[in-house]
């Protein structure tokens, strides 16, 4: 059994023919009794996707009425995209989980989709736009095996006239997905207003952005090599367990190796890729700090990271929140601030009072609030007590505000990464605010 991911539109429509005719033929030249398996998945986002679903089940009926050796299967995803959520990654996520349970139920090995030179060029381009690293550049493999499917793009390198060529020739018909000329999404931006006028002025702009993900691909290949067997040796010298890393395995090496090995760690650690802004906030604190200074912690997208006497650690989740009716996420220092209410969070000893502010007075935008984080200090904090003065460091802005020591122990609040809110001096001046916004503090328990 041979799975294929179709999703009726132009490239899986020819795909799926020309894979289907193939497995005729093997079946009748070589006895052989391959079937394909057309996997539709339903997600429920557009209005028309029921009519979708209807042509990819009447094809595939009308090419098995043929005698051809198919057969289809839809899923529908349930739920939608959070608030703030991107709906590319959201249907990109539940597409690929559906896809890989019907392939497995239906006891088939190997799964093809089909993107092609095009796709994997605007990938590249994409990645390169926000800023990926070698990961990113290496856009999409030609194919991979997850959780024992081999998913492969066979089209990978063929120019997409090749399939419209295919399609025009065989008289396919396929559906057209009208959200393909949404510009809201980056890569319908990009596929309708940049590339054209790429490939006009470098005609070569498709091929050369493919061949910079195989050179990427190749590169990816040996920053794994390189991180497994630095691991190899640190781990060999006692230096680097799943739940430690010393430091010092990273100090043994250059720059480069360091900042690999550390990602291949914080990846085992985090089970996924680390931010960026992570690896360099780790490198350019934690390697600094003497060995002898106290904890320091880092937030992260899994569990908080603490540093004592040079060994990186993840730390337990904390203990179930007590909440006084609010909102509490098990990970405390990750924290959604976006209704008014009394947070009342495990291991802080005082509440976050969240109010909202009169419909004409300044208040901080919800959405900003929504992942906000609470953080220790760490040391290094700036801090603007004011518009049109400098941010200077905490203790400088303690001090000039005399705010005690004891009330210097509160959370700090962040948001997209920047310092919102310090107990005893209130808000950043940079931080954005709209009228009728929410207003926040710590109140303190009482000593
Ligand atoms: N709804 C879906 N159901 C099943 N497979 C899908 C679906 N959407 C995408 N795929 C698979 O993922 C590949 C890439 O997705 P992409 O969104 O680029 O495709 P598309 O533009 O919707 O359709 P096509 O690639 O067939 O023209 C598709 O070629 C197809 O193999």
């Amino acid at each position: 059994m041979l799975a294929l991911a179709y999703s009726g539109g132009r490239d899986s429509s020819a795909l799926l023919h020309a894979t289907v005719h193939a497995a005729a033929r093997l079946n009748a030249d070589c006895g052989a009794a391959l079937q394909v398996l057309a996997l539709h998945v339903h997600h429920g986002l557009s209005t028309q996707a029921d009519g979708w679903e209807r042509h990819c089940q009447a094809q595939c009926q009308q090419w098995a009425d043929e005698g051809l050796p198919l057969s289809f299967q839809s899923r529908r995803l349930t739920g939608a995209p959070a608030r703030g959520d991107s709906v590319e990654a959201w249907a990109r996520d539940g597409r690929y989980r559906a896809l890989s349970e019907m392939a497995q139920q239906a006891g088939a090995t190997l799964l093809l989709l089909a993107q092609h030179r095009r796709d994997q060029a605007e990938t590249v381009l994409l990645q390169a736009l926000r800023g990926g690293g070698v990961a990113g550049l290496a856009a999409m493999p030609q194919g991979q095996e997850r959780a024992g499917l081999s998913w492969q793009r066979p089209w990978l390198q063929q120019p997409r006239e090749a399939i419209e060529a295919y399609l025009a020739q065989h008289r396919l018909s396929h559906i057209e997905d009208d959200s393909n000329a949404d510009t809201r999404y980056a890569r319908n931006r990009l596929r309708l207003q940049v590339l054209p006028a790429l490939q006009a002025a470098f005609p070569q702009a498709e091929q050369a952005l493919a061949q910079t993900a195989q050179w990427a691909q190749q590169a990816l290949a040996l920053q794994t090599e390189i991180a497994a067997s630095d691991a190899a040796a640190a781990e060999a010298a006692g230096l680097w367990r799943a739940d430690a890393l010393d430091l010092a395995a990273l100090r043994a090496l250059s720059p480069a190796r360091a900042n690999n090995l550390l990602r291949h760690w914080l990846e085992l650690v985090l089970g996924q890729p680390a931010p960026a802004s992570l690896v360099q906030r780790l490198l350019s604190e934690a390697l600094r700090r003497p060995r002898h200074q106290a904890a320091a912690r880092w937030p992260t997208p899994g569990p908080m990271l603490e540093l004592y006497r040079d060994v990186l650690r993840p730390l337990p989740p904390p203990p179930a929140a007590s909440t006084a009716g609010a909102l509490v996420d098990a990970v405390v220092e990750a924290v959604d601030f976006s209704q008014p209410g009394d947070y009342r969070l495990a291991g802080w000893p005082g509440v976050w009072r969240v109010r909202l502010a009169m419909p004409a007075d300044p208040g901080l935008p919800a959405d900003l609030l929504r992942r906000a984080e609470l953080r220790r200090r760490s040391g290094g904090e700036q801090f603007q007590l004011q518009a049109r003065t400098p941010p200077r460091g905490l203790k400088k802005c303690w001090q000039a505000a005399a705010v005690p020591a004891s009330a210097r122990q509160a959370p700090l609040l962040y948001a997209r990464d920047a310092l919102v809110y310090v107990h005893g001096l209130g808000l950043d001046a940079r931080v954005e605010r709209c009228a009728g916004g929410l207003l926040i503090a710590w109140v303190p328990d009482e000593a």
